[in-house]
């Protein structure tokens, strides 16, 4: 029989390990737009924390902590909790410093289970996520490179709160990431004309939290929120009927199939839905997109109930780009952008990159933003706008939600074109080269899942894996309508022979080539009489430098397979 001897410790040692919460303690980000609920689910967490020592991070993009009066205000702070505020600034991109020291502080204090970070409404909460796993400094005291240079600073800071670890997540370790979303104004939001200042306020005037230079869409920033969530409360269930709030469940889960959806009056949730749940891993929440899920499965169609659908829209014949952007335009807000990141202009970005972290776009400064506004319609006249192409879309295609992938233009044969709608904007801008052209060792290892992926793609030596790709996600949608006028922009065999014949490869008219052929090297596709050109130059393959800095294959393998935000 093996023997037993009991062994007693000294007091001290029980106080100690019975009541000091072990690190990293958990964390619960909660995100959502102005005037969701996230302040009532905050109060709500501290009153009924009970035992539990819950320690608060509010942040208000305004001078004046509001959030932070409201939870002062009532008797939640009693028990110890503490109250940490970050204003004057966006957690997810100015203060990201200053929210890492704070968060690292409060796990090194030892005393709390749970910290819970209540952002600004127009951050996102994949940027703050990324804070978390940012090498900030190490125990030498060397630091990274991270940050601008004004934040240089902060990061010292920061490093000096982590006390020897190199990244936060070693003290305190991203638990929960929970979106409430304002069920009353769900799709108004997904459709809204109005810019960020317009819905959320101007952080300049002091009466909100958006930046006059955030040139992010409300329906894209509300999409970043539900897509990157464990936990999904549709709160403000009162406003509605039961049909409307399982609508807009609905919807939510087919953005987001991974996460728990829930449906809330007063953010009331039971705490350990939001608290302490385990839920989160970074690769887990960039897989959860319906979208990805979608193209991932390579499933064609699938459909839910009230009327919520998703499908695939695939083809290896480019579009003709006038009538691609003729019909975009009749259905939607279209923005064009030239590049879709800027991050890789110079090698200093480059490093804060490969740390982690991306300078976020509502940081951006603020030239140019008077001559923007200049040129846009007010508002009275912008909503008459949307409407008309709502009203045009809601009767030709139904309602799409949501749309994501990549194009592939005709006469731009190395590059991607990456499109990405939330409601009614559609953004379409240059998604990188095709994975088909990369350089063999820049590509994902063999054998992997990327890389599989990617092989999956390629339609032969000459297509490689130029397609169309695009999943939709909406409600009553008209399939059958969206693929008929998608394949209508393709470029016809007759274009695609003029367009030969005038660069003078017109012996046969074109049919010499074989049939994957004449799809390609159409640089003299005729845009006259429909219209010029409408897509601004992207960057060649020579000038986007692959075996550059930002020419990762991991990157680029990215480009239809990742999360592509
Ligand atoms: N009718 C109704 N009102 C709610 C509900 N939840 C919160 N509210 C109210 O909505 C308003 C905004 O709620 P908050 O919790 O402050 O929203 P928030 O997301 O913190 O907003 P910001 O801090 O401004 O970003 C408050 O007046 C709340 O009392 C709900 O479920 N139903």
């Amino acid at each position: 029989m093996v023997g037993y001897r009991k062994r007693s410790l000294p007091w001290w040692k029980y106080t100690v390990e019975a009541s000091a919460p072990i690190l990293p303690v958990p964390v619960s980000l909660l995100s959502g737009f102005l005037g969701a609920g996230k302040t009532t689910l905050l109060k709500r967490i501290l009153e009924e924390a009970g035992d539990k020592k819950v320690a608060v991070v509010v942040n208000d993009v305004a001078a004046i902590n509001v959030d932070a009066n409201l939870v002062r205000g009532t008797r939640t702070l009693a028990n110890n909790e503490t109250l940490v505020e970050l204003q004057n600034g966006c957690i997810c991109c100015t203060l990201r410093t200053d929210l890492v020291k704070a968060i690292a502080e409060l796990a090194n204090e030892r005393k709390f289970d749970a910290i819970v970070v209540e952002s600004s409404g127009v951050s996102e909460p994949e940027q703050v996520a990324e804070m978390f796993t940012v090498k900030l400094g190490n125990a030498d005291g060397k630091k990274s490179k991270f940050g601008s240079e004004g934040d240089r600073r902060g990061v010292s800071e920061a490093a000096r709160a982590l006390r020897g670890a190199n990244t936060l997540d070693e003290v305190a370790r991203l638990d929960t990431c929970v979106t409430v979303v304002d069920c009353a104004a769900f799709s108004g939001d997904l459709t809204t004309p109005k810019d960020l200042v317009e819905r959320f306020g101007s952080r300049e005037k002091g009466d909100g939290d958006a930046n006059p230079g955030d040139d992010r869409s409300v329906g894209q920033l509300l999409m970043h929120q539900v897509e990157f969530a464990n936990v999904i409360l549709l709160n403000k269930c009162d406003l509605v009927t039961d049909a409307e709030a399982a609508a807009v469940e609905a919807s939510l889960h087919a953005l987001n199939p991974e996460a728990e959806v829930i449906r809330t009056k007063r953010s009331k949730v039971p705490l350990e839905k939001v608290l302490s749940t385990g839920l989160f891993s970074m690769q887990k929440v960039l897989d959860s997109p319906g979208w990805l899920q979608h193209m991932r499965n390579n499933k064609v169609t699938q459909t839910r109930e009230y009327g919520i659908s998703s499908f695939t829209y695939q083809s290896r014949t480019p579009f003709h780009p006038v009538r691609l952007f003729n019909f975009l335009n009749d259905h939607f807000l279209v923005c064009l952008d030239e590049e879709e990141d800027d991050e890789d202009d110079n090698e200093e970005e480059d490093q804060e990159m490969s740390e982690g972290v991306e300078e976020t776009r509502h940081q951006e400064d603020e030239d140019g933003v008077e001559e923007e506004e200049q040129g846009k319609p007010p508002l009275v006249v912008r909503q008459q706008i949307v409407e008309e192409k709502m009203s045009r879309q809601h009767q030709n295609l139904g309602h799409i939600l949501r749309s994501k992938g990549f194009v592939w233009l005709a006469n731009r044969d190395d590059v991607s074109g990456s499109w990405s709608q939330a409601g009614t904007v559609l953004e379409l801008g240059c998604g990188g080269p095709w994975m088909g052209l990369m350089p063999e060792d820049m590509l994902p290892e063999e054998g992997s899942d990327e890389r599989e992926m990617i092989e999956r793609d390629i339609a032969g030596p000459v297509l490689l894996d130029r397609r169309q790709e695009l999943v939709f996600i909406g409600r009553d949608m008209n399939c059958d309508a969206i693929v008929a006028a998608l394949e209508k922009c393709e470029v016809t065999r007759k274009e695609a022979s003029d367009a030969r014949a005038a660069a003078g490869d017109d012996k046969n008219g074109g049919r010499y080539l074989r049939k994957d052929e004449w799809k390609l090297k159409l640089d003299n596709l005729k845009m006259a009489p429909i219209g010029e050109d409408p897509f601004p130059l992207w960057p060649t393959l020579e000038e986007m430098d692959l075996r550059g800095e930002g020419g990762d294959g991991n990157d680029h393998a990215g480009q239809g397979h990742g999360h592509g935000h």
